[in-house]
């Protein structure tokens, strides 16, 4: 799969040896389009200048190894525009007001700043009035299940949760914070966590892996008083739910009568088969890579053993390909490419498929489109998105609104309903099962539905004053 993109190549050029003419044919060549050149240094025997280049591919390597081949040529940089975008990281810290004299000095810091300390610690609750926690979020990390990278730690896992905090504040107004922790010690995570917790209003964990997640969200959930949640898990379970919703409708289906797959039973998988089930899903097939769930295996993951009880009404074992068997959807949040055409061919008429590994899907869209009447991935680049930003800013925007301990089934449930909703029946159709991320009702609709959930179920402590 491809992506084209535009790369920016510094070279060294010794005129002796080489000319800007040949640097030009060896990138045409290779498939690079020059669109810009600038001069940085202009010498007598070497220039240096920046190549603007379009190439097909952004992993094009291509490119650069003919260019180092080249007698004359010195490679000094290569970036791109994806790399340029995160020079320095993508967030910061912006005050709300400019310190300007020493009068505004004395309110915001000493002396005035300690009255205001002496009014929370007499009443703690204050701190929700009077500093950021309200609408502050901790984007929590460990760096051991970046997308579908892997266990790549917390350094290499910041551009993902830069990127979530920058999500947060462009769709919900919420400043979020990055927090990659260098510990993957499940307890050691749970004691940072609770400490940091009071400087913030909600505690999003995000690409932590299976099965420790799901130990570190239920006692972190437990033991502090704010909303917990595992994105990966519930962000994802609820987009799914939505898309799923609205796929059905355009092949007329129900859950209930649906056989579903399931691959990849970590933390998204787990989450996705257990609000199928709340939504009513009969026929769910779990698949990991030691095959279906089912109940003659003793499985050492609690979770497994759940879903081996709760799953595969006919007990079957085998791997994939049993699975998929006249299945009418399959839902894939494990890894790349491990969905083939000849599984498709044994799907139900009808069939829906979202392959939502990050960044390469479970199947090339263009290998499936032929065989199934309903595509979505995780990706940006294909029509239905199913991507957990559609969820966890509306339902983080909800619960800080509303003041919620914690974020239950019920505001799960409504969540999805309310994405599904917001794409109108009239406009349904194969390629729009569901709202864009840029679609402005997506945030405000999860919102409203999650603050009405949290109220019916008694776990809002306030109601804004915009709910009747
Ligand atoms: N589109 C989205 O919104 C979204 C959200 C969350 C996760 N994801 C993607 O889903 C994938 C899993 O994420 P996670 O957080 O649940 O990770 P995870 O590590 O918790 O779980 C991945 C699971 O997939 C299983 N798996 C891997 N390869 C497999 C194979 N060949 N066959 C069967 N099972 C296999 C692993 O054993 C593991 O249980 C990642 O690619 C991630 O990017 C997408
Ligand atoms: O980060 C994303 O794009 C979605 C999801 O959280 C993932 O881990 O893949
Ligand atoms: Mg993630």
């Amino acid at each position: 799969m491809s992506i084209a993109t535009t790369m920016i190549i510094r070279l060294e050029i010794r005129k002796s040896e080489a000319s800007f003419g040949d640097v030009a044919s060896k990138l045409a060549s290779a498939g690079g389009d020059i669109v810009a050149i600038d001069v940085i240094r202009g010498g007598k025997d070497v220039t240096t200048r920046d190549l603007t280049v379009n190439v097909q591919d952004a992993a094009n390597e291509e490119i650069i190894r003919v260019l180092k081949d080249m007698p004359g040529i010195k490679v000094i940089n290569v970036s791109d525009r994806t790399f340029l975008a995160h020079l320095g990281g993508k967030i910061e810290v912006t005050p709300k007001m400019p310190i300007k004299n020493r009068e505004d000095l004395s309110l915001v810091y000493t002396p005035g700043v300690a009255r205001v300390c002496t009014a929370i610690a007499e009443d703690p609750s204050k701190a929700y009035s009077l500093t950021m926690k309200r609408n502050t979020v901790a984007v929590v990390s460990d760096g051991t299940a970046v997308l579908g990278l892997g266990d790549i730690g917390p350094e290499a896992a910041m551009p993902v949760m830069e990127g979530k905090a920058m999500l947060f504040k462009q769709l919900a107004d919420i400043d979020a914070f990055p927090l990659c922790l260098d510990t993957k010690d499940p307890e050691e995570i749970i004691q940072i966590v609770k400490a940091v917790a009071p400087g913030f209003g909600g505690i999003n964990l995000e690409d932590i892996s299976s099965p420790r997640c799901f130990e570190i969200e239920r006692r972190l959930s437990a033991e502090l008083d704010i909303p917990v949640f595992h994105d990966d898990q519930h962000g994802t379970a609820v987009v799914a739910l939505a898309g799923l919703l609205n796929a059905l409708q355009v092949v007329d289906k129900t859950i209930e009568d649906s056989r579903i797959v399931v691959v990849g039973i970590g933390a998204a998988g787990v989450s996705i088969c257990r609000l199928l089930l709340a939504a009513g899903a009969k026929q769910i097939y779990a698949v990991d890579r030691a095959g279906i769930l089912h109940r003659d295996e003793a499985y050492s993951n609690p979770e497994w053993s759940w879903l081996a009880e709760a799953t595969n009404p006919e007990n079957l074992s085998g791997g994939l390909d049993a699975a998929m068997r006249g299945a009418d959807i399959f839902i894939g949040v494990s890894g790349p490419g491990i969905l083939k055409v000849e599984h498709l061919k044994t799907m139900a008429p009808d069939s829906i498929v979202f392959a939502m590994a990050n960044p390469t899907p479970e199947i090339e869209p263009e290998l499936a489109e032929p065989y199934v009447k309903v595509l979505a991935t995780g990706r940006s680049d294909y029509p239905n998105q199913i991507n957990n930003v559609l969820c966890f800013p509306g339902i983080f925007r909800g619960a800080l609104d509303c003041r919620a301990k914690t974020v239950n089934l019920e505001m799960k449930l409504a969540a999805a309903q309310a994405i599904a909703a917001v794409v109108h029946p009239d406009e349904r159709n194969e390629q729009y099962i569901i709202p864009s991320i840029f679609n402005e009702k997506v945030v405000e609709q999860v919102r409203l539905a999650v603050i009405r959930a949290a109220i019916a179920t008694g776990i809002a402590r306030r109601v804004p004053p915009d709910i009747s």
